[in-house]
This record gives structure tokens, C-alpha cells and sequence, in this order.
């Protein structure tokens, strides 16, 4: 399902969290938005998949306004909250059996389905969650948001606090959903490095707006246009080769975005390059 976020506006008093953002999603995408603490990811999250309302401007999933049809865009989209708790007392199994009781799902082995698809055991479902490690917490989180076998994923840093380990199992979880499905998967991150492994398209939002948007492979063309006064290739008459496409472009609307700090990390926020969730290939020497 596509997703298109047409100028829009959302203030929380006198905090203007998004400022006139548009943004489109293709169908079938995975789509990382990255950004600084406060640019509007969360905001612009909750917006689309209905939790709230833009002040102005629209947003649609599939063609549909989510103010307009709010229950339909919560059916096809499964949303991963930042923050999400479970029962102590319930064991896996049973949090997703709840889930799937609440939305009126069938009884057709689709919850055995979702604990194999996210990597935890028979046994470790079978547990309870107040003994779950954070990844194990947000394996669970995922395998709620797989229940109805949504058309569209919207994953709000689902690997802030995990380990490196606990962010490779969940990288390779979702490659693996959508390699085997046409979902379109939108997450965010302040982890660049997060952002080239599994996405094909990104945002770089700043201030509650979009600062870059494409595919991975073309966002150098439209960092080179905005900084093409300063580039090297420029002072030097051309001779320096740009930096071309790929993980070089992507780092070039980013950087232009957040500035030289956070490009030399990899990551903006929370955290640092000692981060557990940093990628060491993304310090820069
Ligand atoms: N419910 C709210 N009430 C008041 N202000 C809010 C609310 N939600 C968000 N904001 C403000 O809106 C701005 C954008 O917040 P948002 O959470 O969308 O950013 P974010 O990019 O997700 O940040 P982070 O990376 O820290 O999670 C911030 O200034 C935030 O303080």
C-alpha cells in the first residue's frame, strides 16, 4: 500500500512538530526515516496509521484518508510503538493470543506463525514476559504487529536499546519479511548505517520537515544540487570526483540535514559512537 503525507501540519500548543511535511511512500518499500531527537518521526508515525490527526494537510494509506476511515487503516497497518508493555503475568503466547482475540482473528495457527517468523522458540513464548530480555520484548511487539498480516509496517526504532546482537536478529527478521512479502515496511531510526542495510528508500527529516526523501541510490543527486556552491568538485574545477551514489548520497542529504557531527557519527540523538546500537563501520576515523 502506498502512503502519501500531503503538507502537513501538527502543533502540540506552541511546539510545531511537523511543519508542512509531504512525503510519499511507494507500495512495497521499505522506507527509512531518519532524523534528529524531536524532527517529527514519532508525530508523523501516529499519523499514519490513524492514532492521531493532522492540524492541516492529509494524510492516505492506500488511497484512503485516515481521518476518513481510521478503523480500515488500523486493520491493514500494523504499528510497533516506541514503547510498548505487556501483562507480566501473561507468557508470549498468551499476549498474542489476546492480541488476536481483541481484533476478531481466526484461531488458524497464525499465532504459532508469528512467534516462528520473529525468532522466538516454542519454549521462550511459552514463558512469561516479565522474565523477556528488551530483544526478546520487541520480537514479541513484532509478532503482534504480524498477527493480521498487514499490507503496511510501521516500526518506530525498533532496535533503540537493543545490543548489537539484538539489532542483527532484528535486521535479519526484517529482511526476511520483506523479501517474503509485498508489505511495505516504514521504520525509524537515528542510525544511518540501520538505514542503508535494509532500506531502498529514506527520509531525512529535521524540524518537522522532510530534508531529503528517494531512493538510497539517488540521494546523492539532490544533496549535490543543494550543496552544489560548496562541493569540492566545485572549488577545485571539477577535479575531485564526487561522492557518487548509494551510501555516500544518502550520508550527503544527512549530513546537510544534521550537520558535520552527526554525519561523522552515522547516528543523531541519544547515544553516541559508543552506543551498543552503533555501528562501528559508521565512525568515521
Ligand atoms: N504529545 C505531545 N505533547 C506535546 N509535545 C509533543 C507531543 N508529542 C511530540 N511532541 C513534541 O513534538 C516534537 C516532535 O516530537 P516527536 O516525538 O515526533 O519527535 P521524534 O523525531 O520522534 O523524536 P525522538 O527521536 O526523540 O523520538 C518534539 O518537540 C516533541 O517534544
Amino acid at each position: 500500500m502506498r502512503i502519501d503525507a500531503t503538507d502537513v501540519r501538527k502543533t502540540y500548543g506552541d511546539v510545531t512538530a511537523l511543519d508542512g511535511l509531504s512525503l510519499t511512500i511507494p507500495s512495497g518499500s521499505t522506507f527509512g526515516v531518519i532524523g534528529t531527537n524531536g524532527a517529527g518521526k514519532s508525530t508523523l508515525f501516529r499519523l499514519l496509521v490513524g492514532h492521531d490527526r493532522p492540524d492541516a494537510g492529509a494524510v492516505s494509506v492506500g488511497g484512503t484518508d485516515v481521518t476518513d476511515d481510521g478503523r480500515r487503516i488500523r486493520e491493514r497497518v500494523g504499528y510497533l510503538p516506541e514503547h510498548v508493555g505487556f501483562p507480566d503475568g501473561l507468557t508470549g503466547r498468551e499476549v498474542l493470543g489476546v492480541h488476536r482475540a481483541i481484533r476478531g482473528l481466526p484461531k488458524d495457527g497464525r499465532t504459532a506463525d508469528a512467534i516462528d517468523r520473529v525468532g522466538l522458540t516454542p519454549n521462550e513464548a511459552d514463558r512469561r514476559v516479565s522474565g523477556y530480555s528488551n530483544g526478546m520484548q520487541r520480537r514479541l511487539g513484532l509478532a503482534t504487529v504480524l498477527l493480521p498480516d498487514p499490507d503496511v509496517l510501521v516500526l518506530d526504532e525498533p532496535t533503540a536499546g537493543l545490543d548489537p546482537r539484538g539489532v542483527d536478529e532484528f535486521h535479519a527478521i526484517v529482511e526476511e519479511i520483506t523479501e517474503e512479502t509485498d508489505a511495505t515496511v516504514v521504520f525509524c531510526s537515528h542510525v544511518l548505517g540501520e538505514v542503508e542495510r535494509l532500506c531502498d528508500r529514506a527520509a531525512v527529516l529535521h524540524d518537522g520537515r522532510v530534508r531529503a526523501a528517494g531512493p538510497v541510490d539517488e540521494l546523492a543527486a539532490d544533496a549535490e544540487t543543494h550543496a552544489e556552491a560548496e562541493t569540492p568538485a566545485d572549488r577545485d574545477g571539477g577535479a575531485t570526483t564526487r561522492s557518487g551514489r548509494g551510501r555516500d548520497g544518502l550520508r550527503a542529504a544527512f549530513r546537510e540535514a544534521v550537520g558535520d557531527d552527526a554525519a561523522r557519527t552515522g547516528r543523531v540523538g541519544e547515544g553516541g559512537a559508543d552506543d551498543p546500537n552503533a555501528d562501528p563501520e559508521e565512525v568515521a576515523p
